[in-house]
């Protein structure tokens, strides 16, 4: 028994954080601690981390600092290269290890080696995904190239999620020098939302998991088939992305939560398609295990593509909502305003930039990261590639027509009107 760091990452959450739950079993002192990266600028010219989105996180990690006090602990929040600054912190209150969620995304590998050169012992968990791996009819080194394969793959065998944990009650106290360490949140922008928002909550479990009950509760599951390509309002799709990308939400609750619903409403094409989008999630995220680095090349996976030309000025009007297509431009408003986008227009402003102006890809899928307030990094890079045609996907790229999708999902132009320019 020791004393051991807890590092928050993508798991902002008590319950089924097996990672946690572990380390509170281990540790006789345990600190909580989550690590805000160094302010930096994206090599397209803008801030890394947008405003929606840091103020979504840090009310994320109020709620989670919450939860710990009322368990007798505390959540210290530094700043600076997490290396740097948890090997200092281990010195600090004598730490052995470090444990943490695992996430096999290029820059969060680098630094976990960042971590072990600094000499600390790090501890890492799988966790983020639906399904476990080592559960899956195949090694994650031999995934189907294409979804629909690894879909029927999974659904053939019979692959099932696990149940999820409850949330861990019990915390080993703190060190005692935790006592003089005071927290090192970065300034927060002003940034108060937007009343148009689709993504109208508030960041953190309490919400994640009221909004989770509110959401299997009602018939919204059974018609969401038929709803999820809306672009107005709250309830077109689940809207708990958000949720599960700052890991305030696990998709194993969120899947016990849709298998509750399915035993009051009975299975419906809008339960199973629930299911199936949370494969898609998944699958990205094993995608990541067994390309890694390569999806993050100017060409992805393909085998030869040329590297997209960068056009600074085009790009720019594009980030504003100023293209002069007005689809795409209520599209990129409604991200810079409120953080959010439905899944049917980030596919048309994703194609808009691609395959309309010849931008790069990996500009907008940075822009995108910058502004969603679920930004994930496995599903965002994935779907980028997806549109790009440069991840698996044998199709060679998605392109939408902004105009027949106006006349297909915005015909009465209602979303256009909303976030037209002033
Ligand atoms: C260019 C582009 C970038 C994207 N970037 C992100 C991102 O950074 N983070 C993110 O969570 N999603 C991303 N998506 C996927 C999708 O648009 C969002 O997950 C979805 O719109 C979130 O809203 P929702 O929770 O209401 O989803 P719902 O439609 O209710 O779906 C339920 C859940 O399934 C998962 N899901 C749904 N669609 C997808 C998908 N295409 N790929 C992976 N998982 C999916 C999400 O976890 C979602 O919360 C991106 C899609 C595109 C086209």
């Amino acid at each position: 028994m020791s004393t051991l760091i807890y590092w928050f990452r993508n798991d902002l959450r008590l319950t089924d954080n097996p990672a946690f739950a572990r380390a509170c079993r281990q540790a006789e002192r345990l600190l909580p601690v989550y690590c805000h990266a160094p302010e930096a600028a994206t090599d397209w010219g803008f801030a890394r981390l947008g405003a929606p989105r840091r103020a979504f996180l840090a009310a994320g990690l109020d709620d989670l600092a919450g939860q710990l006090a009322a368990r007798g602990s505390r959540l210290l929040e530094l700043h600076g290269p997490a290396a740097e600054r948890l090997a200092e912190l281990a010195r600090a209150v004598g730490a052995k290890a470090v444990h943490a969620e695992a996430i096999a995304a290029p820059e969060e590998l680098q630094e976990e080696a960042a971590l072990r050169s600094a000499g600390l012992r790090l501890e890492t968990h799988w966790q983020s995904s639906l399904l476990d791996p080592a559960a899956l009819p195949f090694p994650c080194a031999e995934l189907p190239a294409v979804f629909s394969a690894f879909r029927n793959r999974v659904e053939r065998t019979g692959v099932t999620p696990q149940a999820p944990q409850a949330a861990v009650e019990h915390l080993p106290p703190l060190p005692a020098a935790a006592a003089g360490l005071d927290n090192e949140r970065p300034p927060l922008p002003l940034w108060h939302g937007d009343p148009r928002s689709a993504f109208p909550f508030a960041a953190g479990e309490g919400a994640a998991q009221a909004h989770l009950r509110r959401y299997f509760a009602s018939d919204l599951p059974v018609h969401y088939k038929a709803t999820r390509n809306g672009l107005c309002g709250a309830d077109y799709s689940s809207k708990l992305s958000p949720w599960l990308a700052s890991g305030a939400l696990s998709p194993r609750s969120v899947h016990a939560a849709l298998r509750t619903h399915e035993a009051a409403y009975g299975a419906s094409d809008g339960s199973y398609w629930l299911w199936f989008e949370l494969l898609w999630r998944d699958y990205f995220r094993f995608l990541h295990r067994q390309h890694g680095a390569r999806l993050y090349r100017a060409r992805g996976l393909a085998e030869r593509a040329a590297t997209p030309r960068h056009d600074a000025a085009a790009f720019a009007r594009w980030c504003r909502g100023q293209t002069g297509e007005p689809l795409v431009d209520a599209g990129m408003r409604e991200l810079a305003a409120s953080g959010y986008l439905s899944n049917r227009m980030r596919q048309v402003v994703a194609s808009y930039l691609i395959h309309d102006l010849g931008g790069d890809w990996r500009a907008g899928a940075a822009w995108f990261e910058a502004q969603l307030l679920d930004y994930d990094v496995y599903s965002n890079q994935g779907n980028w590639l997806y549109i790009a045609g440069r991840g698996t996907d044998p199709r060679g790229g998605r392109r939408f027509n902004p105009q027949k999708q106006a006349a297909e999902y915005d015909p009465q132009g209602v979303y256009r009107a909303l976030w037209a320019g002033d």
